[in-house]
């Protein structure tokens, strides 16, 4: 029996699952690191934590002070618990076009919540930049003092990975794993991982949305973006220092039309409720496995619990709205017994 000592000991240490139906298309064993099942619901826990440990070392994060973030949600739901189970307020900076299910957990779990406008990241009101300058205001305000989390360029955030993702991924297949891939949010996630499996010869893959720029980068030099997606949580547009130093070894640009079908799938037909995120993880894993062949072993991420998306990814009136397919299932009547009828 192993007990978690508090919410902390609890992050991380996710089971990897077999995707059985990509697994069999491809001939591969392609395996999703079930960062759902954090406490938080969201591969962002670990780096919430290592974030605040960081910041706690350095002295900066003193007891009783606040932590600011900008953040699409999960940061924010990962430090707004792991801050209350260690005593500390949190303020969440978060774009309005964000799903509604993450800003009522933000709030249920006690943050404060202050909502921006989307902007691009040129714009000093850009949820990065507003984070930054409110936590200074209130570093001066509060008794306690506040700090900004800064995930997208505070390495703590990789060395989660770095010390827990890359090392439980190795240990969990006894080194038996041929290609990681995924997005990039803050790039924590696959710039850690990298770090620990590249050189142990596992091949790297970046799968990109649509309107980020970092396929574009590792292919061409440039950082240019072209469409959208409605993944939340991934898309980045610049270098962060989280990413600095790691080049993959592969690198592809993911629609949300070739993307979104896995993971309705994966809901369908093998019980796992994932967001938008994880569909474009799980098409760069397909498209990894038709690189190296059959017979591989892949790893990618299940980012969060779709159940965070519910009125956008799995919602078909959002769904045509952004001329996206929508399954048939989503829009048939329920499966029923005859003879069970709903309580009402
Ligand atoms: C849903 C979701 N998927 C993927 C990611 C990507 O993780 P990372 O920040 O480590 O690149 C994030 C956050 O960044 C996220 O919220
Ligand atoms: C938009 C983005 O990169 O978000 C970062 C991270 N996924 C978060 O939840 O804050």
């Amino acid at each position: 029996m192993r007990i978690a000592r508090d919410l902390a000991d609890a992050v991380g240490n996710t089971p990897l699952i077999r995707l059985r139906q990509v697994s069999e298309e491809t001939g591969c064993e392609i395996l999703g690191k079930a960062e759902f099942m954090n406490p938080g619901q969201s591969v962002k826990d670990r780096a919430a934590l290592y974030i605040i440990r960081d910041a706690l070392a350095r002295g900066a994060l003193k007891p009783g002070g606040v932590i600011v973030e900008g953040t699409a949600g999960n940061t924010g739901i990962g430090l707004a618990l792991v801050g209350a189970a260690m005593g500390f307020k949190t303020v969440i900076v978060i774009p309005e076009t964000q799903s509604e299910e993450k800003k009522d957990m933000l709030r249920l779990a006690g943050a404060q919540l202050v909502q921006v406008p989307a902007a691009p990241y040129r714009n000093p009101n850009n949820f990065v930049h507003y984070s930054r300058r409110l936590a200074e205001q209130l570093n001066e305000s509060e008794p306690n003092g506040a700090i900004w989390a800064n995930q997208f360029d505070n390495v703590a955030n990789r060395q989660a990975h770095v010390e827990t993702t890359g090392p439980e991924i190795w240990e969990q297949t006894g080194g038996k794993v041929d290609g990681f891939v995924c997005a990039v949010g803050s790039g924590g996630t696959l710039a850690g991982v990298a770090e620990v499996l590249q050189p142990k010869g596992v091949k790297i893959g970046l799968a990109d949305p649509m309107g980020a720029a970092l396929y574009s980068y590792y292919t061409t030099g440039e950082l240019k973006t072209e469409g959208g997606s409605i993944a939340e949580g991934i898309g980045q547009v610049r270098i962060t220092r989280n990413l600095e130093g790691f080049t993959p070894d592969f690198a592809w640009q993911v629609s949300d039309t070739e993307a979104l079908p896995y993971v309705f799938d994966l809901l369908r037909h093998e019980g796992l409720v994932q967001g938008g995120s994880t569909a474009i993880n799980i098409a760069g894993a397909v498209r990894l496995a038709r690189e190296l062949g059959p017979g591989h072993t892949i790893v990618t991420i299940l980012c969060d619990y779709g159940t965070r998306y519910q009125s956008k990814l799995f919602n078909p009136d959002f769904l045509r709205e952004k001329e996206l397919p929508v399954p048939d299932w989503m829009t048939e009547a329920p499966r029923s017994i005859p003879g069970v009828f709903e309580d009402t």
